[in-house]
């Protein structure tokens, strides 16, 4: 990875618009691949044109897709980078670690958004999953209610008193994270999850996570970390300096429309991004 603050651009679904990402300095273009929630979502096929062209390193952003689709994705799209939006899957990385070697691995690490009150009454009511049936929806899990009760008390991280919920999210994402690093990922990226007409959406959300969290995850990573999550120009100075993330990853900030950037928004985020680092 490069040095100094780096600057993912997410959702993009044409060469121009990552042709004016580098102009602006960005480092890499985020491209939402087969992901059927997402209205940036392109397909393997779509993405090829855009992938060949794109002057910045690219990362594909899957999610529970088949791993013979996987390998196809690769072997076409030849990706700097893959990210995994689902929830970590340490099994599903070592995988990956072993057969794409010139593929970084990365992990979208989800956080409840920043509104949603953690007390147990209000996150059983916004981030908790009406039908969490699978292995891979255990992310989502560790945000509901029945977990968190199981942990009152308030507990104190560097001296910053945290709710008995952020303890035991903290907690709960350290260890995830761990695992995921010993499985082989290389970057983490913090995003929100939250509830948006009754489902639960991983990414794409316009919406920040708890930045007091996001520091702390930060602290303890053994790992680069971007911070994602409803960031745009107005916050952006305010993220780093609150937050310290290795890079940014940001996509409906800087929309015209989803799945179309705006350039204005573009040049004040890294305006943004300059003054803040400097
Ligand atoms: O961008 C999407 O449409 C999307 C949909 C579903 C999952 C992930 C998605 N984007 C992934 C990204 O990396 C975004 O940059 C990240 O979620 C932050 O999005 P935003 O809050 O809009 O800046």
């Amino acid at each position: 990875m490069k040095d100094g603050l780096l600057v993912k651009l997410c959702g993009m679904t044409n060469i121009e618009d990552i042709q004016l990402a580098a102009r602006y300095g960005a480092d890499y273009a985020g491209v939402v691949t087969e992901v059927d929630f997402s209205p940036r979502s392109l397909t393997i096929e779509q993405a090829e044109t855009v992938f060949q062209l794109s002057p910045l390193p690219t990362v594909a952003l899957v999610y529970n897709i088949a791993w013979d689709r996987l390998v196809y994705l690769v072997q076409k799209l030849q990706p700097h980078a893959l990210q995994f939006l689902g929830p970590e899957n340490p099994q599903l990385l070592s995988r990956c670690r072993d057969k794409f070697h010139q593929t970084e691995l990365w992990q979208s690490i989800h956080l409840p958004a920043a509104e949603v009150n953690t007390s147990n009454t209000n996150i059983s009511k916004t981030a908790n999953i009406e039908a969490v049936q699978t292995p891979e929806q255990l992310n989502a899990d560790r945000l509901t209610s029945n977990n968190i009760s199981n942990n009152a008390g308030n507990s104190c991280y560097n001296g910053e008193l945290l709710s008995p919920e952020e303890a035991y999210i903290l907690k709960q994402v350290k260890q995830n994270m761990l695992e995921c690093y010993q499985a082989g990922a290389n970057v983490f990226l913090l995003d929100a999850a939250t509830k948006i007409n009754g489902k639960t959406r991983f990414g794409g959300t316009g919406k920040t996570v708890n930045w007091k969290l996001a520091r702390k995850l930060i602290d303890a990573s053994p790992l680069p970390v971007f911070l994602a999550g409803g960031i745009n120009p107005a916050n952006i100075a305010e993220a780093i300096n609150k937050v310290h993330p290795s890079g940014i990853d940001l996509c409906s900030g800087v929309e015209a429309l989803p799945g179309k950037k705006d350039p204005g928004k573009i040049k004040a985020l890294m305006e943004g991004v300059k003054k803040a680092v400097i």
